[in-house]
Protein backbone atom coordinates (compact mmCIF):
# COMPACT_ATOMS: atom_id res chain seq x y z
CA UNK A 1 0.00 0.00 0.00
CA UNK A 2 1.38 3.14 -1.41
CA UNK A 3 -0.06 6.34 0.02
CA UNK A 4 0.62 10.01 -1.45
CA UNK A 5 -0.05 13.10 0.43
CA UNK A 6 0.31 16.45 -1.87
CA UNK A 7 -0.43 19.82 -0.46
CA UNK A 8 -0.24 23.46 -0.87
CA UNK A 9 0.60 25.68 2.30
CA UNK A 10 1.00 29.29 2.16
CA UNK A 11 1.45 29.44 5.92
CA UNK A 12 2.36 26.02 7.12
CA UNK A 13 -1.16 24.60 8.20
CA UNK A 14 -2.52 22.73 5.48
CA UNK A 15 1.81 21.18 5.83
CA UNK A 16 0.74 20.40 9.30
CA UNK A 17 -2.77 18.88 8.75
CA UNK A 18 -0.90 16.91 6.10
CA UNK A 19 1.83 15.86 7.84
CA UNK A 20 -0.83 14.51 10.49
CA UNK A 21 -3.04 12.67 7.91
CA UNK A 22 0.03 10.84 7.19
CA UNK A 23 0.48 9.95 10.85
CA UNK A 24 -2.53 8.82 10.97
CA UNK A 25 -2.27 6.78 7.58
CA UNK A 26 0.77 4.94 9.05
CA UNK A 27 -0.47 4.64 12.09
CA UNK A 28 -3.41 2.75 10.34
CA UNK A 29 -1.16 0.42 8.58
CA UNK A 30 2.27 0.45 9.80
CA UNK A 31 3.59 -1.43 6.82
CA UNK A 32 1.84 1.56 4.28
CA UNK A 33 5.06 3.41 2.94
CA UNK A 34 3.48 7.20 2.87
CA UNK A 35 4.93 9.95 0.78
CA UNK A 36 4.03 13.38 1.89
CA UNK A 37 4.71 16.01 -0.59
CA UNK A 38 4.28 19.79 -1.18
CA UNK A 39 2.61 20.52 -4.52
CA UNK A 40 6.36 21.80 -5.95
CA UNK A 41 8.54 18.32 -5.18
CA UNK A 42 4.97 16.18 -6.10
CA UNK A 43 6.06 14.79 -9.96
CA UNK A 44 3.93 12.20 -11.72
CA UNK A 45 6.45 9.69 -11.03
CA UNK A 46 5.45 9.92 -7.81
CA UNK A 47 1.63 9.75 -7.99
CA UNK A 48 2.24 7.05 -10.38
CA UNK A 49 2.82 5.15 -8.05
CA UNK A 50 -0.03 5.70 -5.44
CA UNK A 51 -2.65 3.14 -3.87
CA UNK A 52 -4.08 6.40 -2.36
CA UNK A 53 -4.08 10.30 -3.70
CA UNK A 54 -4.67 12.32 -1.09
CA UNK A 55 -4.76 16.33 -2.22
CA UNK A 56 -5.16 19.52 0.11
CA UNK A 57 -4.70 23.06 -0.09
CA UNK A 58 -5.55 26.35 1.70
CA UNK A 59 -9.20 28.01 1.01
CA UNK A 60 -8.78 31.41 -1.12
CA UNK A 61 -11.80 32.97 -1.52
CA UNK A 62 -14.04 30.62 -0.37
CA UNK A 63 -12.16 27.97 -3.12
CA UNK A 64 -8.83 26.58 -3.84
CA UNK A 65 -6.50 29.10 -4.46
CA UNK A 66 -5.51 31.27 -8.00
CA UNK A 67 -2.13 33.02 -8.37
CA UNK A 68 -3.55 35.72 -7.60
CA UNK A 69 -4.97 34.88 -4.46
CA UNK A 70 -1.10 33.42 -3.44
CA UNK A 71 0.36 36.84 -3.89
CA UNK A 72 -2.34 38.45 -1.59
CA UNK A 73 -1.55 35.80 0.80
CA UNK A 74 1.94 36.87 0.40
CA UNK A 75 1.50 40.53 1.03
CA UNK A 76 -0.78 40.08 3.69
CA UNK A 77 1.60 38.44 5.75
CA UNK A 78 4.39 40.60 4.85
CA UNK A 79 2.43 43.85 5.99
CA UNK A 80 2.45 41.52 10.01
CA UNK A 81 5.15 42.74 12.18
CA UNK A 82 7.89 40.18 13.28
CA UNK A 83 6.39 37.90 10.36
CA UNK A 84 9.48 38.17 8.52
CA UNK A 85 10.51 34.80 7.96
CA UNK A 86 7.21 33.51 7.48
CA UNK A 87 6.61 36.31 4.49
CA UNK A 88 9.38 35.40 2.92
CA UNK A 89 8.67 31.48 2.87
CA UNK A 90 4.89 32.44 1.40
CA UNK A 91 6.22 34.51 -1.35
CA UNK A 92 8.29 31.34 -2.46
CA UNK A 93 5.35 29.32 -2.11
CA UNK A 94 3.41 31.86 -4.04
CA UNK A 95 6.25 31.55 -6.83
CA UNK A 96 6.15 28.11 -6.86
CA UNK A 97 3.10 25.71 -8.65
CA UNK A 98 -0.45 26.02 -7.05
CA UNK A 99 -2.55 23.03 -6.75
CA UNK A 100 -4.24 24.29 -10.11
CA UNK A 101 -1.33 24.09 -12.34
CA UNK A 102 -0.61 20.67 -10.70
CA UNK A 103 -3.87 18.94 -11.38
CA UNK A 104 -3.07 20.35 -15.32
CA UNK A 105 -0.25 18.53 -15.89
CA UNK A 106 -1.46 15.15 -13.54
CA UNK A 107 -2.24 12.76 -15.93
CA UNK A 108 -5.97 11.91 -16.59
CA UNK A 109 -4.95 8.33 -15.45
CA UNK A 110 -6.37 7.73 -11.87
CA UNK A 111 -9.03 4.45 -13.27
CA UNK A 112 -9.99 2.78 -9.85
CA UNK A 113 -7.32 4.27 -7.30
CA UNK A 114 -8.68 5.54 -4.12
CA UNK A 115 -8.53 9.58 -3.44
CA UNK A 116 -9.40 12.22 -1.09
CA UNK A 117 -9.45 15.66 -0.98
CA UNK A 118 -9.41 18.06 2.38
CA UNK A 119 -8.63 22.24 2.90
CA UNK A 120 -8.03 24.51 5.72
CA UNK A 121 -10.53 27.37 6.17
CA UNK A 122 -10.46 29.92 8.53
CA UNK A 123 -14.53 29.53 8.67
CA UNK A 124 -16.60 26.62 8.38
CA UNK A 125 -19.82 29.00 7.52
CA UNK A 126 -18.04 31.66 5.15
CA UNK A 127 -16.89 29.09 3.23
CA UNK A 128 -17.66 26.10 0.54
CA UNK A 129 -13.85 25.60 0.92
CA UNK A 130 -10.60 24.42 -1.37
CA UNK A 131 -11.45 20.37 -0.65
CA UNK A 132 -14.62 20.57 -2.85
CA UNK A 133 -12.64 21.95 -6.03
CA UNK A 134 -9.87 19.39 -5.46
CA UNK A 135 -12.14 16.24 -4.99
CA UNK A 136 -13.86 17.69 -8.56
CA UNK A 137 -10.51 17.54 -10.34
CA UNK A 138 -9.53 13.89 -8.43
CA UNK A 139 -13.10 13.13 -10.03
CA UNK A 140 -11.94 14.20 -13.67
CA UNK A 141 -8.84 12.69 -13.48
CA UNK A 142 -10.43 9.46 -12.91
CA UNK A 143 -9.83 9.02 -9.30
CA UNK A 144 -12.24 7.75 -7.22
CA UNK A 145 -12.89 9.60 -4.16
CA UNK A 146 -13.72 7.54 -1.69
CA UNK A 147 -14.95 10.03 1.68
CA UNK A 148 -16.50 13.42 1.66
CA UNK A 149 -14.32 16.21 1.15
CA UNK A 150 -13.10 17.35 4.45
CA UNK A 151 -12.53 20.97 6.05
CA UNK A 152 -9.93 21.68 9.05
CA UNK A 153 -10.19 25.26 11.04
CA UNK A 154 -7.45 27.66 11.71
CA UNK A 155 -8.22 30.25 13.99
CA UNK A 156 -6.69 33.39 12.13
CA UNK A 157 -6.10 34.17 8.92
CA UNK A 158 -2.74 32.96 9.02
CA UNK A 159 -3.05 30.19 12.03
CA UNK A 160 -2.75 28.59 13.98
CA UNK A 161 -5.03 25.47 13.45
CA UNK A 162 -8.10 24.96 15.66
CA UNK A 163 -7.16 22.68 19.42
CA UNK A 164 -8.32 19.24 18.01
CA UNK A 165 -7.49 19.95 14.34
CA UNK A 166 -4.09 17.79 14.31
CA UNK A 167 -6.26 14.72 16.15
CA UNK A 168 -8.90 15.39 14.03
CA UNK A 169 -6.39 14.96 10.52
CA UNK A 170 -5.10 12.17 12.20
CA UNK A 171 -8.12 10.09 12.66
CA UNK A 172 -9.29 11.10 9.40
CA UNK A 173 -6.07 9.77 7.75
CA UNK A 174 -6.51 6.52 9.84
CA UNK A 175 -10.01 5.90 8.37
CA UNK A 176 -8.43 6.09 4.83
CA UNK A 177 -6.70 3.00 4.83
C1 LIG B 1 -6.19 35.57 -0.06
C2 LIG B 1 -6.88 34.72 0.99
C3 LIG B 1 -8.22 34.39 0.86
C4 LIG B 1 -8.86 33.60 1.84
N1 LIG B 1 -10.18 33.26 1.66
C5 LIG B 1 -10.79 32.46 2.59
C6 LIG B 1 -12.16 32.07 2.42
O1 LIG B 1 -12.82 32.42 1.46
N2 LIG B 1 -12.73 31.28 3.38
C7 LIG B 1 -12.02 30.84 4.47
O2 LIG B 1 -12.59 30.11 5.29
N3 LIG B 1 -10.72 31.19 4.64
C8 LIG B 1 -10.09 31.98 3.74
N4 LIG B 1 -8.76 32.34 3.91
C9 LIG B 1 -8.00 31.80 5.05
C10 LIG B 1 -7.20 30.59 4.57
O3 LIG B 1 -8.05 29.52 4.38
C11 LIG B 1 -6.06 30.27 5.53
O4 LIG B 1 -5.08 31.29 5.38
C12 LIG B 1 -5.44 28.92 5.20
O5 LIG B 1 -6.30 27.89 5.57
C13 LIG B 1 -4.12 28.74 5.90
O6 LIG B 1 -3.50 27.61 5.36
P1 LIG B 1 -1.94 27.62 5.04
O7 LIG B 1 -1.25 28.01 6.33
O8 LIG B 1 -1.61 26.23 4.66
O9 LIG B 1 -1.67 28.59 3.94
C14 LIG B 1 -8.13 33.14 2.97
C15 LIG B 1 -6.76 33.47 3.09
C16 LIG B 1 -6.15 34.26 2.12
C17 LIG B 1 -4.69 34.59 2.30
Amino acid sequence: MHTVIVYESMYGNTREIAEAIAEGVHQADPEASVDCLPVARADTETTRTADLLVVGGPTHMHGMSSGASRRMAAMAEAKKEGHEDAAREAYETAEGPGLRSWFHSLPKTGHGIHAAAFDTRADMRRSGGAANGIAKRLNSHHYDVVVEPEGFIVEEGDGPLRQGEIERARAWGAALV
